[in-house]
């Protein structure tokens, strides 16, 4: 029988959980001064490249933005925190990224956009968003660590948008660096040509500038037409508590610019934009955003909903129908769900709108009303995995003050029903199937003919040595094992089928990610 607990988690809004403090996510409202608005106009799309920095985990992604930036001129060396880009004050807490970040940086006659994205598997709906406003990426790798997992899931997803992608060893300066070793590996695992990689330290500075040419010369344009009329994709959104809605934009098509009026495909809504312009790495007002740039339009947008990732918007004077919308993005499919209850259930109200907002910014969670006889109204929330549910309760407390329990994380799983008509029609309103989302809401196993639960496939990369502890684990967990590879002479990449919900699982992936 299976057993789902109901521990309860607690973020806590000024407890020892959270320290909170000024850090925001965004720059403040006093920080825009109409009349520094730069123009960008002087660049066409031929000089222009948008490009993200990919990696596994702690490889050096946001080390790398900083010394870009600092290169650019956008920030003074020493003067500024490290990992500039990680702007949330859970991403410093954590010294992890969980928010793809755009700057804006110029090159010789160039405009560099780059997107320093999360290196956790639980952030990957982050990178995937990143790679659709992307010519090209940086795909970096730590020289002591070498290939590890989602190196290899990012590679495959940048391989499968089509963007250029150049491998860059990091952390030569490291006594434990083996160059050789990872040029191998990207040899034989994606068939880079080892004088291809471009060997850095992101933190000492070495060979960091001679990646501008990189870029430059490997990664190409944008593919865009500046003559026709404007169509632009939001690939990501925020909410400000005075503006409204904030949109972050790839503009395809012609030109976005103040005072111009626009639609939104979805929503089907007509704005008239106050403002456009491109984080460097804060808000920068720009006289328009031309297609090929990649920037912000605030527009009135009164609810988050209106901004939602995947929206078209375009010039108002076309009517809905002669436009083609975007593709939008992949639905992503969580791995775990937990509810969500305001502490004092007279904050209901202003926590929906909290999730509501937060969750613009987070298009990878699902919510959906629920409710508990202890714990009130709330919501049953799906995430992408455990820390995804963590940084979400943390954000809630720290960018919009709410006070929530989130419950015992569990998986969701599914019941068929008998073929029975008088079952299906008396108990399960005619259902053939069921979801399971709550352990106390499990049905009477006597009407069920199956159950089902989620299973994930996995891609270990695995020393020799760990081979049969990890081995024996798996099979513990009641997985399948699939194929096996070797990487080097020291690793091997083995493939797993198993159940998402083995919690003993899911502890032991946490150390090899
Ligand atoms: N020695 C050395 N350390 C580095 C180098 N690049 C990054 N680091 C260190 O590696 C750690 C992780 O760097 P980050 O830039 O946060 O890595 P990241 O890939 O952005 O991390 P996530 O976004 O959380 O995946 C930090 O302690 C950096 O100082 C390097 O070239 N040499």
């Amino acid at each position: 029988m299976l057993k789902v607990s109901w521990l309860l988690v607690r973020i806590q809004r000024n407890g020892n959980c959270f320290e909170r403090s000024k850090i925001r996510p965004y720059a403040s409202i006093a920080s825009f001064d109409p009349t520094r608005a730069i123009d960008l106009s002087g660049y066409p799309p031929e000089k222009i490249r948008n490009f993200s920095i990919v990696a596994h985990v702690d490889h050096g992604k946001s080390t790398l933005a900083d010394r870009l930036l600092e290169l650019a001129g956008v920030i003074k060396p020493g003067e500024q925190h490290a990992q500039v880009l990680d702007k949330l004050q859970v991403e410093r807490e954590r010294g992890i990224t969980v928010k793809a970040q755009t700057a804006v940086l110029k090159y010789k006659d160039y405009l560099l956009n780059l997107i320093d994205t999360p290196g956790h598997v639980d952030f990957s709906a982050e990178v995937s968003r990143s790679l659709s406003v992307c010519d090209g990426i940086l795909l970096l790798v730590a020289a002591n660590q070498g290939i590890q997992a989602q190196t290899i899931a990012n590679f495959w997803m940048a391989f499968e948008s089509n963007v250029t992608i150049i491998p860059v060893i990091n952390k030569i300066d490291l006594q434990g660096a083996n160059i050789e070793k990872v040029e191998t590996q990207l040899e034989n695992l994606f068939e880079f040509n080892p004088s291809d990689c471009v060997k850095i330290s992101a933190k000492t500075g070495q060979n960091v500038a001679s990646l501008f040419d990189v870029i430059v010369k490997q990664i190409p344009p944008p593919n865009v037409d500046r003559q026709k009329p404007c169509r632009a994709l939001i690939f990501d959104s925020t909410f400000d508590h005075f503006r409204g809605a904030i949109a972050y934009v790839l503009v395809k098509e012609g030109v976005l610019k103040k005072g111009q009026k626009i639609k939104s495909y979805h929503s089907d809504r007509e704005y008239e934009i106050s403002e456009v312009g491109i984080m460097q790495p804060n808000m920068r007002q720009t006289v328009s955003l031309l297609a090929g740039q990649v920037g912000y339009v605030i527009c009135g947008m009164k609810t988050a909903k209106e901004a939602s990732v995947g929206e078209t918007l375009f010039d108002a004077e076309l009517s809905r129908e002669t436009v083609t919308a975007f593709p939008g993005f992949k639905e992503v499919k969580p791995t775990v769900y937990s509810g969500l209850f305001p502490v004092d259930p007279a904050d209901y109200e202003n926590l929906k709108q909290a999730i509501e907002r937060l969750s613009l910014n987070d298009p990878a969670v699902t919510i959906q009303p629920d409710s508990s006889v202890a714990l009130g109204l709330g919501w049953k929330v799906g995430f992408l995995g455990i820390l995804h549910m963590e940084v979400f309760g943390a954000r809630l407390a720290q960018e919009y003050d709410a006070n929530v329990i989130l419950t015992q994380p569990n998986v969701e799983y599914r019941a068929i029903v008998k073929d029975n008509e008088t079952i299906r029609k008396k108990r399960f309103e005619g259902q053939g199937e069921i979801r399971i989302l709550d352990a106390s809401k499990f049905p009477d196993t006597m009407d069920i003919e199956k159950f089902l639960e989620p299973m994930v496939k996995v891609r270990l990369v695995v020393p020799n040595e760990m081979m049969g502890i990890v081995n024996g684990l798996c099979t513990e967990c009641r997985g399948e094992r699939g194929e096996i590879s070797s990487i080097d002479e020291d690793r091997m990449l083995i493939i797993w089928r198993l159940p998402l919900a083995e919690g003993k699982l899911a502890s032991f992936l946490q150390k090899f990610t």
